[in-house]
């Protein structure tokens, strides 16, 4: 016999990453009760999306219709209950968001959010008119090179955003993505009551309002004075008009937001004092996951690549971020992140396997490490860290070892 219902507590995360939404709920003893996923591209194929993004007309353009998220969010909801998992265990709710996407919401949309109707699914509700923006960017999009340009000049050079915002300006980064918006959607950015970033955009389905962002996934804005845990004055200004408004003022990522909205306790027989806690990135939430010391290092193959670190203090790195440390609150965090990833593996395991992954391992197995000097670097898409695109082949004659000839 297990303890009473009213003493089983249970915890719900969710990861909206790029190519799905993963829901898994835990025991108290962090064990998995249950867990479900929605992939876009198979589960949604109405919208079209392949590797979990539309690709636009323009060259390096990438975005997702944020209606996609909210049908996810239904399903993904929907494949737990058939699981029977019991969600009025459930004590508190968070997320992990990819990084710097943003959502913008109308008027008719923070309203919607606030008055759901339990009859209906989410997305019957929360639907286009929701946002003023539909086709909304994500973190591959690299079309900012003009407005990181503008900020990093605006606000006296590279140099002074890295020390401000532990980063220079990265074209997916949120606050040159929201200029780009401001400058060419003018209508759309001035009918954007609040802007959310994707983990926040979590957190607000379940509050049943727009949710603060946190200050570990607003330091990848650009936007963000990563010292005093607050938006740079200078870099908002240099951004768009009136945009503190529309940001609110960030929270730390263990901030409680409040307790779950009506929606979900009617449809979802969720308690009424389950709490929603801030959501914050998937990085700094792999970060924080990986519960390791401050002198490791943590490496995440996913759709991007990343590598993180804990650092105690902000760096003023050339290349690469540093962002506010997700749960050592006072601490920084140094995220490197690399686009061409499992997206390249994936498509290098169709091309060979026929995409059994079983058969790709056994085929890496049969070779040894460092396969006999012979290497390959495949940059199918313009590279973050290095700036650079193409294959690049290395044979082993053609290494030439210093000494060796
Ligand atoms: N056995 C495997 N070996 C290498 N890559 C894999 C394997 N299984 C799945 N993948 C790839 O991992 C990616 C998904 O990783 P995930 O961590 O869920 O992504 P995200 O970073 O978007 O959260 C997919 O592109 C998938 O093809
Ligand atoms: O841009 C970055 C980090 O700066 C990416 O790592 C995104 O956060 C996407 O995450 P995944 O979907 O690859 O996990």
């Amino acid at each position: 016999m297990g303890p009473p219902k009213q003493l089983k507590r249970t915890f719900l995360g969710f990861d909206l990453s790029t190519q799905k939404l993963k829901a898994v709920l835990l025991g108290s003893s962090l064990e998995v009760v249950a867990a479900a996923e929605v992939k876009f591209d198979t589960d949604l194929p109405e919208f079209r999306t392949t590797g979990g993004a539309n690709a636009g007309i323009i060259k390096n353009e990438y975005f997702v219709q944020p209606v996609m998220w909210v049908k996810a969010m239904d399903i993904v909801l929907d494949r737990l209950v058939m699981q029977q998992a019991d969600l009025s265990t459930v004590a508190a709710i968070s997320g992990s968001g990819q990084q710097h996407g943003s959502l913008y919401w109308s008027k008719h949309g923070i309203n919607t959010l606030q008055n759901l109707d339990s009859e209906k699914f989410l997305h019957a509700q929360i639907d286009d008119s929701a946002f003023v923006v539909n086709r909304t960017p994500i973190w591959m999009d690299a079309t900012t090179t003009k407005q990181c340009l503008e900020m990093e000049m605006a606000v006296g050079g590279t140099l002074n955003m890295v020390e401000l915002t532990g980063s220079k300006c990265y074209e997916r980064f949120t606050g040159p993505q929201i200029r780009k918006i401001y400058q060419q959607r003018c209508h759309a950015y001035e009918e954007a009551n609040r802007i959310s970033l994707v983990s926040s955009f979590i957190s607000s389905l379940f509050l049943g309002s727009v949710a603060p962002i946190d200050f570990s996934d607003g330091s990848g804005m650009n936007l963000l004075d990563i010292r005093k845990k607050n938006w740079s004055k200078e870099c908002l200004n240099v951004c768009a008009p009136d945009l503190d408004k529309r940001l609110d003022i960030p929270v730390s990522p263990n901030s409680i937001l409040g307790n779950v909205s009506p929606y979900f306790v009617e449809r979802f027989s969720f308690s009424p004092d389950c709490k929603v806690a801030a959501s914050t990135g998937d990085n700094p939430s792999a970060l924080s996951g990986m519960l390791v010391g401050s002198s490791w290092l943590t490496i995440s193959l996913g759709t991007s690549d990343t590598l993180m670190m804990s650092l105690k203090e902000p760096l003023n790195w050339e290349e690469g971020h540093i962002l506010c440390h997700p749960t050592e609150t006072e601490e920084f965090m140094g995220l490197l992140c690399f686009r061409n990833a499992s997206l390249v593996r994936e498509e290098m395991n169709k091309k060979t396997t026929g995409g059994n992954w079983d058969k790709f391992n056994e085929y890496l197995d049969s070779t040894p490490r460092g396969n006999f000097g012979n290497m390959a670097v495949h940059f199918n898409d313009m590279e973050i860290i290095p700036e650079g695109a193409g294959i690049l082949r290395w044979i082993k004659e053609w290494i030439q070892f210093p000494g060796r000839g």
